[in-house]
């Protein structure tokens, strides 16, 4: 891991690194904030956060303000990439596939396949290797996202409950089968045969997989993208019906943008803090 810069924050430090992925066969950037008590060598839980469609690391770093938050409960906070980049990595012109549009999920269709395989470098690749550099509590993992890394952060949680001990999201894309944005993934990365698409969908996880403890969500009825993209009532009817215990709070005049992730994630570190200590 080589680290590409780091700097003094809350009494902790922001660093940025990067590493040569095996899972995506590419060079990967991440950022993670490391708490005053991670310094001096103490063990800390920890919460990885996936961005949204055309995000990098920066976007949460510089608009979210999760140092604070992470610091106030000596949490480390991780911002990974959205996807593999780089000149040799398959992309496409629209915002919402190719780089910064990975989706968290293992392509199997060209030109993606070779590069594409976000599902194991969140759910595999960078947890063993924060584990092994940084003084990461193992037992201690949460995870959260926004909007496309909100439908990473449920998926995977559902799909890994022992390394992810808590999940929550921020405008989350919950039913991916049912809204353009999934469609268009879906087909592109994991191509014609749809049965291989309820394996990344968390409506459809939810009754698959299930989940033992708590969710919270956070949903602006202010975002545009609420009616066609997000249907969180979607994911609300499927956790009634498999009886998980979802606290999905609307709320009143908030978008879709970091204005609205700022606000509340507060809440949400303290949440996970509240779960993983
Ligand atoms: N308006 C965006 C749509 C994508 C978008 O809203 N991305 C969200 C995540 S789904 C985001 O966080 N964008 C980056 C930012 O606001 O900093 C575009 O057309 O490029």
């Amino acid at each position: 891991m080589e680290l590409i810069s780091k700097v003094k924050s809350f009494g902790g430090e922001q660093r940025v690194y990067r590493h040569a992925s095996k899972s995506t066969g590419t060079d990967m950037d991440f950022a993670v904030f490391l708490p005053r008590e991670a310094l001096d060598g103490y063990a800390c839980s920890s919460l990885i956060y996936l961005s949204g469609l055309t995000c990098t690391w920066e976007n949460v770093m510089t608009k979210g303000f999760p140092q604070q938050h992470a610091a106030e409960h000596g949490m480390i906070f991780v911002a990974p990439d959205t996807s593999p980049r780089g000149e040799a990595v398959a992309n496409d012109e629209a915002y919402d596939l190719g780089q910064g549009a990975g989706f968290y999920l293992n392509a199997t269709q060209n030109p993606w396949k070779s590069n594409f395989q976000m599902e194991s470098y969140i759910a595999e690749e960078l947890p063993e290797l924060l584990i092994d550099s940084l003084p990461l509590d193992e037992d201690a993992i949460g995870l959260t996202g926004h909007s496309m890394g909100g439908h990473g952060a449920l998926t995977l949680a559902m799909k890994n409950p022992d390394l992810f001990q808590s999940v929550s999201a921020f405008a989350p894309i919950v039913n991916p089968m049912d809204c353009p944005w999934g469609q268009k993934a879906f087909k592109n990365y994991l191509g014609d045969d749809e049965a291989t698409y309820a394996a990344y969908d968390a409506c459809a996880l939810v009754a698959s997989e299930g989940w033992e403890k708590d969710i919270l969500i956070d949903q602006g009825m202010a975002d545009n993208f609420l009616e066609e993209q997000l249907k969180p009532w979607a994911f609300d009817a499927a956790c009634r019906k498999a009886g998980i215990d979802l606290t999905l709070r609307l709320q009143g005049g908030y978008d879709h943008s970091y204005y609205f992730i700022s606000t509340f994630l507060a809440d949400h570190v303290a949440w996970h803090a509240a779960r993983l200590d």
